[in-house]
């Protein structure tokens, strides 16, 4: 279980003996002053939070139980909070989980808080980034989406909403509620050519989870099968929305929006950067197998890295580096 760092306890006055060691008291809602709203899902609310003992922030993500065991929603809940302990000592890249508990009606996740919020605000609030911030956030999201695959962990619903940026604006990836946590071998050793499961015919078949229209993949949508090309797919989107302000795939009900990804009835706007362009329609492939990255080994994506939108990156300091302005 995820202990949070101890609540502060007297230092003993003598070294006790190793029966008596002072174990961390388990954290309750009454260590926390719980402040604004900052987020509401389906089957979660999310909180600001200072710990009483400590003043530090927290995002206090709440689950009512009733409703996550009326909804059957249990697994999601299980899967979050194992994708973020996988995740817990990846130093950059993902919001973190300290600890857990629960009371009579609740589950609660104290995660760190990430203060400036969403990338989409920041998308909105300018209307589109300059092709330098695009490409230093694209390359953290990248990094990001590494460091996943690479424990076995498809985020599925990767979206500018669930980017978040920390107090030094680095990009923090949230809400795992809609993880898929895969065997890492079989994330990237076998080339992604996951066929249509034969035993699921067409009535049977169900798509567990699809994830937000505008980013969702055509294989998801098609066959239901999801791999970790699928969140390579919502990359490709994230990058398009960054250097044009808006969404590859836009309609005005879900369904057109399915019909539009699809058909890859989507257009680059003009002046739209070639080599942003390229590499956005090698994300953009309908075909998952033959999505860029799609058959890298190891724990990096080569291929899009050495992609020439990419050019003077310094993968190895992204994360030490000040990002830049967004203006
Ligand atoms: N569902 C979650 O896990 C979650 N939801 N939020 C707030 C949402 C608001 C709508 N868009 C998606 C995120 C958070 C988390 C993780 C943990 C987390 C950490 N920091 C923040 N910070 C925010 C600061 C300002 C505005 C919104 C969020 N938010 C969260």
């Amino acid at each position: 279980k995820m202990q949070a760092s101890p609540a502060p306890t007297a230092a003993p006055t003598s070294s006790p003996a190793p029966s008596q060691s002072i174990k961390p008291t388990k954290r309750t809602a009454k260590d926390y002053i719980f402040g604004k709203l900052i987020g509401d899902g389906m089957f979660s609310t999310v909180f600001l939070a200072k710990d009483i003992h400590s003043g530090k922030e927290y995002a206090i993500k709440v689950c009512e139980k009733r409703h996550i065991i009326r909804k059957k929603k249990m697994e999601y809940i299980k899967r979050e909070k194992d994708a973020l302990n996988m995740l817990f000592k990846v130093p950059h890249g993902f919001v973190k989980l300290y600890c857990t508990f629960q009371d009579v009606d609740r589950l609660y996740f104290v995660l760190s808080y990430a203060k400036n919020g969403e990338l989409l605000s920041y998308i909105n609030k300018v209307g589109s980034f300059e092709l330098n911030v695009a490409k230093f956030y694209a390359a953290e999201l990248l990094s990001a989406l590494e460091k996943m695959h690479a424990k076995g962990i498809i985020h599925r619903d990767l979206k500018p909403e669930n980017i978040l940026l920390d107090e030094n604006m680095h990009l923090q990836i949230a809400d795992f509620g809609t993880a898929k946590i895969m065997d890492p071998k079989e994330i990237k050793s076998a080339p992604v050519v996951q066929e249509e499961d034969p035993t699921r015919n067409e009535r049977s078949r169900k798509i567990s989870f699809v994830g937000t229209p505008q980013y969702v993949s055509p294989e998801l949508l098609h066959n239901c099968v999801d791999t970790r090309t699928s969140d390579l797919w919502a990359l490709g989107c994230i990058i398009y929305q960054m250097i044009s302000g808006l969404p590859p795939f836009r309609a005005a009900t879900e369904f057109l929006t399915f019909q539009k990804i699809l058909k890859m009835d989507y257009e680059f706007p003009e002046g739209f950067p070639a080599d942003a362009k390229d590499l956005v329609e090698k994300l953009l492939v309908l075909d998952h197998t033959k999505r860029i990255g799609a058959n890298d080994k190891g724990d990096t994506y080569e291929s899009i890295r050495s992609h020439p939108f990419f050019a003077g990156i310094d993968w190895e300091n992204i994360w030490e580096q000040t990002p830049p302005t967004i203006s």
